[in-house]
């Protein structure tokens, strides 16, 4: 039996606004469920544990699509359990295991290894993302419906780090998994656009003499897979969206090819979502100059017009989501020259408060919408039935306590993730996950993991 199937204790809220909306209330828990929602001191309490939570806000827990757990391979980076404890102080309640391990995630018994390892844990559902082709190797289509059909019910194919960059491939990719109801998230990039690129193509790697990454690369994959999606009825995420026109080319893609949006439409005509990580959303590529290579990341920062553009698109729901592409790296991989540097950053525990510096402080979006871009559309893109869920009397009790507040400053060493490679090292942001809880049982609070 895994540790988030033992039976918690009754637990109250006291005191915390749902969605950030109307007065306060109490919400009791019993059993992994919301059973009882009501003004302040309005609830049988009995046999209860009380959790004060005056001026928190409480929103369903978050879902990332996108995270990199390293385990197999790279346990020097991270592990299942060090990444789970990561995600769960950022307020997740599921992430989705990226594929590029060592070995990749590509059959049925190496996914269903994550998946139970995850279940062990028991701090965050672990869904592994299976790859699309053999190795990575963008060779042949990868034994998706084996690991759907795994104990794993993978639901969602990736190549990520590598780009599906084969048409026909991808093609086959969208139509067969289509027949699972399973989705791919491809990672655009045209590789023969970005051989040896080290950043964005544009006035700061001219200055500093790094080869360019050109937003074409990213854009053309983009237009070329929606196409594709729409052409065979598959399901297409795109991973981390970092330009002003993939943007345009997402919104072309949805108003002209009929179909692209929306669940009505799911399974025959084709799907497009997209997501977006919190270091595309604030920083830039003015950061370079410093040749740090904590700020070398694929797709690599862009420009303060991209950022808007990121911004308001997630604001419209052109960017459906948030996702973290949390990317753990060992301090040899790291802390070197740039060049030689892997590119990828941690986001799990800064991703919320990124979000509200980013979206909430200017504006764009209110907590409605952050529960919406961090929580629902991520669990409904992949059909899970058990996160992203209304509060609610019935619900499972999946759930995340915000201190909307609170300032806090980043520190790479304090976080549980055993890597140390945060961008945001040293600034101050908005906005602090105060606890965290799976299925009626706190897996984080105040800054603890709770195992
Ligand atoms: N984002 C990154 O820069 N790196 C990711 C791979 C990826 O998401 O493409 C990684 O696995 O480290
Ligand atoms: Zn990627
Ligand atoms: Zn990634």
């Amino acid at each position: 039996m895994s540790s988030t199937d033992l039976v918690s204790t009754p637990v109250v809220l006291r005191g915390a606004r749902p969605y950030g909306e109307g007065e306060p209330v109490d919400l009791r828990v019993d059993e992994g469920r919301i059973t009882a929602i009501g003004p302040v001191d309005s609830l049988d309490t009995t046999g209860a544990e009380i959790v004060e939570a005056a001026g928190l806000i409480v929103l369903p827990g978050f879902v990332d699509l996108h995270t990199h757990l390293r385990e197999p391979g790279r346990e020097d980076a991270e592990t299942i359990d060090t990444g789970s404890a990561s995600a769960a102080l950022g307020g997740y309640t599921a992430v989705f295991a990226m594929a590029n391990t060592d070995p990749v995630a590509d059959n049925a018994v190496l996914v269903e290894h994550v998946w139970r390892r995850g279940r062990e844990v028991g701090l965050v559902d672990v869904h592994p993302v299976g790859a699309v082709t053999v190795g990575l190797a963008g060779e042949r289509l990868a034994e998706l419906g084996g690991m759907a059909a795994s104990q794993a019910g993978v639901r969602m194919f990736s190549d990520d780090g590598l780009c599906v960059a084969d048409p026909l491939l991808m093609r086959r990719a969208l139509e067969y998994s289509s027949t699972l109801g399973a989705t791919i998230a491809q990672h655009a990039e045209e590789p023969r656009l970005t051989v040896g690129a080290q950043a964005h193509e544009g006035e700061h790697a001219a200055l500093l003499g790094l080869a360019g990454w050109p937003a074409a690369a990213e854009e053309s994959i983009v237009a070329r897979d929606c196409l594709l999606a729409h052409h065979t009825g598959g399901r297409l995420h795109v991973c981390h969206v970092s330009t002003a026109g993939t943007v345009e080319v997402l919104r072309w893609a949805r108003a002209s090819l009929s179909g692209l949006r929306g669940p009505a439409a799911s399974g025959r005509r084709g799907r497009v979502s997209a997501e977006v990580t919190p270091h595309h959303l604030l920083l830039t590529d003015d950061r370079l100059s410093t040749y740090d290579p904590v700020n070398k990341v694929n797709p690599p920062l862009r420009t303060e017009s991209d950022t808007l553009a990121l911004r308001s698109a997630l604001a419209e729901g052109v960017i459906d989501c948030v996702a973290t592409d949390h990317a753990p790296h060992a301090p040899q991989d790291k802390d070197c020259e740039w060049a030689a540097a892997r590119p990828g950053m941690l986001g799990l525990e800064t991703a919320l408060s990124v979000v509200v510096e980013t979206m909430v402080n200017t504006g764009l979006l209110d907590w409605r919408g952050v529960a919406r871009v961090m929580s629902e559309r991520p669990a409904e893109l992949v059909g899970l039935t058990d996160q992203g869920r209304p509060i609610a009397v019935g619900e499972p009790a999946s759930l995340t306590l915000v201190d909307p507040t609170a300032h806090w400053t980043v520190r790479g060493t304090e976080s549980a993730s055993l890597a140390d490679n945060t961008p945001f090292e040293g600034m101050r942001l908005p906005a602090r996950v105060v606890a965290t809880m799976l299925r009626g049982r706190f897996t984080a609070q105040d800054g603890k993991v709770l195992g």
